[in-house]
């Protein structure tokens, strides 16, 4: 047995779930009258309600307990103060440096990083500026209008979650695209709708040696170059660079003064803070970027500074970790209840996917407990009419966060009080349930012969208990999104912690990257295709022959 499962806090909550077993949690308010109020925690206007959670308080001090035992607090800190927690890579994990506010002193081997940060920001701010007053200009000398980040993963789905969440907040006259996929249906669009006088190519890449990235940045490149009459004087007026591989981006051909760097530090998908962030910084503008690092600094002090009892990342973590590991909850959802937030989801996935999802733990042993769950979600109330009814009436634990905005910037008022029924209807009744003698007497009632009501009562029956927590927003602004964005990046790091495995590490998609190196020259090449299994070998016979335009012989390949 492991450290963390032979531990007394581990046992201790065992024993716990036994005897707290299916308590329901509707009978938990009963017990614990005060739970509502007990049971929230609030930071500059955005607040948790954990009440409707099978846990009672006695759950909560041993998750506290336990906390406490994996020494959350001393790993926490040495975060923050820039200690090479990322053992794999042997580097500091402090994406918190990139909002921490230029008065701050934080120092990797006796250099005062923020003196770097701040000098990054600095010429993030005047290039956004010098783009939105005009005085950045495309090669024939018209204003900018457009911005294409091309990046992926960590260097997409943040910067494009939160262009989407803080459209409110976009910039007039400034069109922001974000192209991923290497697969063109993603890239042809974007070029056919996008005039090259007027448009920025942003390619954001950590590496900068990203095969999907590598290969849509060089297309966008030609494209421009084409359309500019083969003139490559053109590309330094329409390309600059997000990366901390400066050599690999001179190679690509883009001017020094058009690259803006971070550094090895930030992790991927904790890198919307830095430079990554310069195609939204584009289109929500400075001012509004500068109140989302705010928001993640309040989020970072929160956690820094608040008791366990009361820290929100803490919290949050703990619960999860509490169903995933003694109740066998496989998934966790996330359910936004407002539109702009739909790819926020998928910014999480990534987030709590790729870091937590490790087999073994910091020493390279096999950990004997399950580590991150599947993250999933969609808006509400669209998942209520597509997948709730598994969550309400299936057969696995779904435990949620209904994520709700309490101040709408639409004037639909009829249509936000609608949208913030259904949070409150969809949470009471994941808690509430429906009993079947409820369902029999209603249906009784209804005039149903008791025959028929028997038959039909358990389909219309719900069992209940399924455990939600509800934030709370005041608004969806950039400084609450950047809140909400840090909350779930210090969740992750707590469950991290617990089960002592290293969250800033992705080895996990290396493998896949280096075959697709091999199966790249077996679909170019033109002998017979041996190297693989007989299935991939098949496969990949077919595919090149579609690829060569030639006949496909599927049955032989
Ligand atoms: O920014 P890049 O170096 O291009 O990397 C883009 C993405 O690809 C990698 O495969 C990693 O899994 C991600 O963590 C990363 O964000």
């Amino acid at each position: 047995m492991s450290d963390l499962t032979s531990s007394g806090a581990w046992t201790s909550l065992a024993a716990h779930r036994d005897v707290l077993g299916e308590q329901k949690i509707s009978d938990l308010f009963q017990s614990e009258p005060d739970r509502a109020t007990r049971m929230w925690i609030e930071n500059k206007g955005l607040a948790l309600d954990y009440s409707k959670n099978r846990a009672s308080a006695e759950t909560m001090r041993l998750l506290f307990a336990l906390a406490r035992a994996r020494k959350l607090e001393e790993w926490r800190d040495r975060m923050f103060e820039g200690e090479p927690i990322n053992g794999t890579e042997h580097r500091a994990v402090l994406h918190s440096a990139l909002r921490a506010g230029s008065d701050q002193i934080i120092k990797i081997d006796g250099d005062n990083i923020m003196e770097l940060v701040t000098a990054e920001l600095d010429r993030m701010k005047n290039f956004v500026h010098a783009v939105h007053e005009g005085r950045w200009r495309g090669y024939s000398g018209k204003p900018i209008d457009t911005i294409v980040n091309i990046g992926i993963g960590g260097s997409h789905l943040g910067p494009q979650a939160a262009m989407e969440a803080l459209s409110a907040h976009a910039v007039p006259g400034i069109r922001t695209h974000f192209v991923s996929n290497v697969d063109a249906h993603d890239m042809a669009p974007v070029l056919a709708g996008i005039d090259p006088e007027t448009v920025l190519f942003v390619i954001a890449s950590k590496t900068f040696t990203t095969q999907e990235t590598m290969t849509n940045a060089m297309t966008a490149r030609r494209w421009l170059v084409a359309k500019m009459g083969g003139d490559e004087g053109a590309v330094a007026h329409h390309f600059v660079a997000l990366s901390t591989n400066a050599r690999a981006v001179a190679d690509f051909g883009i001017d020094s003064r058009n690259v803006f760097h971070f550094w090895d530090w930030v992790g991927g998908r904790y890198s919307l803070w830095s430079a990554i962030g310069l195609s939204l910084a584009l289109g929500i503008g400075w001012e509004n970027f500068s109140q989302m690092l705010a928001g993640g600094r309040a989020m970072d002090r929160h956690f820094q500074a608040a008791p366990l009892e009361r820290n929100m990342p803490v919290v949050m973590g703990l619960l999860g970790l509490w169903y995933s590991n003694f109740m066998g909850a496989e998934t966790y959802a996330v359910l936004p209840y407002d539109q702009r937030l739909d790819r926020f989801v998928d910014h999480l996935q990534q987030l709590d996917m790729e870091s937590n999802g490790k087999r073994v733990n910091r020493e390279g042993a096999p950990v004997d407990y399950t580590t991150g769950p599947v993250i999933w979600g969609r808006t509400g109330t669209n998942g209520q009419h597509a997948f709730y009814q598994l969550i309400h009436q299936g057969t696995r634990l779904i435990p949620a966060d209904f994520i709700a905005i309490l101040k709408a910037d639409h004037d639909h008022l009829d249509h936000h009080r609608i949208l913030l029924s259904n949070v409150l209807a969809q949470t009471e009744a994941l808690m509430i349930g429906k009993s079947t003698d409820k369902v029999l007497a209603d249906l009784l009632a209804q005039g149903l012969s008791k025959e028929e009501a028997a038959l039909l009562a358990p389909h219309k029956s719900f069992p209940g208990n399924i455990p939600t927590n509800s934030l709370l927003l005041d608004r969806l602004d950039p400084f609450h999104f950047g809140q909400l964005l840090a909350l779930y990046e210090h969740k992750v790091f707590v469950q991290g912690v617990i089960w002592n495995i290293n969250s800033f590490d992705q080895w996990g998609v290396e493998l896949g990257k280096v075959l697709a190196k091999t199966t790249l020259a077996d679909l170019s090449g033109t002998g017979p295709i041996t190297g693989h299994d007989p299935s991939t070998n098949h496969l990949a016979m077919i595919m090149r022959q579609a690829l060569d335009g030639a006949a496909v012989d599927k049955k032989g390949g």
